[in-house]
């Protein structure tokens, strides 16, 4: 069955943010592969330590809060996950990963960009929900940060209590922010974990982004529709339409 996705008819659009409105899916990336590779060529402990790919990206890390990243990856090779351990691997790839930002700055995907225009010039209220802790400062490189009515990062659900993605959560509280019910808004994802959330969370229309995790992860996760690029989201585009 095929159905337009009216943006008007949306009481909230609910934004992942890294992989969906900036690359810096890919900055993550990048650092805990040089993190958990690093760490894996000198661990001695029991586990497997065969280099960490970006499969291991996609099925263990990918949208979900930082030290729930680690744990799950090393749970996944038999390490010996200690809270001790978790926290220092988290927080050096943290650290590589705000070098980055500093250095190079962030340019969000235009499509991204053109998408969101589209949604202000219609008065549609719009939330960001991300995992990550940085994501103030992401938008703010990025200069969207008055784009949006509310930014739920990792430290405010931190802050609040909140479990993270696969968990509903911080998109159930994005939505009551902007007063509005989780039928009638959007999920924006490129996450596994972020795409099973909004699901978990019965959203109107969970939207997957292909940047990586494939069409057929997203889908089996919950993805009424999977897009290449928030373009195509747009009135007119080839894949405006939404499969339900
Ligand atoms: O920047 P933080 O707080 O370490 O958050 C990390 C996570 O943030 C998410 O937004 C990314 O999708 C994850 O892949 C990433 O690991």
């Amino acid at each position: 069955m095929t159905s337009p996705l009216n943006w008007q008819d949306q009481a909230a659009v609910l934004f992942d943010l890294d992989g969906v409105i900036t690359p810096t899916a890919e900055v993550h990336m990048r650092a805990w592969s040089d993190m958990f590779n690093d760490f894996l060529s000198s661990w001695e402990g029991e586990g497997d330590t065969a280099p960490y790919t970006d499969v291991d990206y996609f099925a263990h890390v990918d949208g979900k809060p930082r030290y729930d990243g680690v744990r799950d990856f090393l749970s996944s090779r038999g390490i010996p996950a200690s809270e001790e351990l978790v926290r220092e691997l988290g927080d050096r790839k943290n650290d590589a990963f705000n070098v980055v930002l500093a250095r190079d700055g962030v340019a969000p995907y235009p499509g991204s960009v053109r998408l969101l225009d589209h949604l202000a010039a219609l008065g549609a209220r719009l939330g960001v929900v991300s995992s990550s802790a940085n994501a103030p400062a992401v938008l703010e490189a990025a200069g969207l940060l008055d784009r949006f009515d509310t930014v739920v990062s990792g430290s405010v659900a931190h802050d609040l209590g909140l479990a993270g993605k696969p968990a509903p959560d911080t998109f159930l509280h994005a939505a009551s922010e902007l007063g509005a019910t989780p039928e009638r808004s959007v999920v924006l994802e490129d996450a596994v974990s972020g795409v099973r959330a909004g699901r978990a969370g019965r959203f109107g229309h969970v939207i997957g982004v292909d940047r990586g995790a494939g069409e057929q992860a997203l889908r089996e996760a919950g993805a009424d529709v999977v897009v290449a690029d928030l373009a195509d989201l747009l009135p007119g585009e080839a894949a405006q339409q939404v499969t339900g």
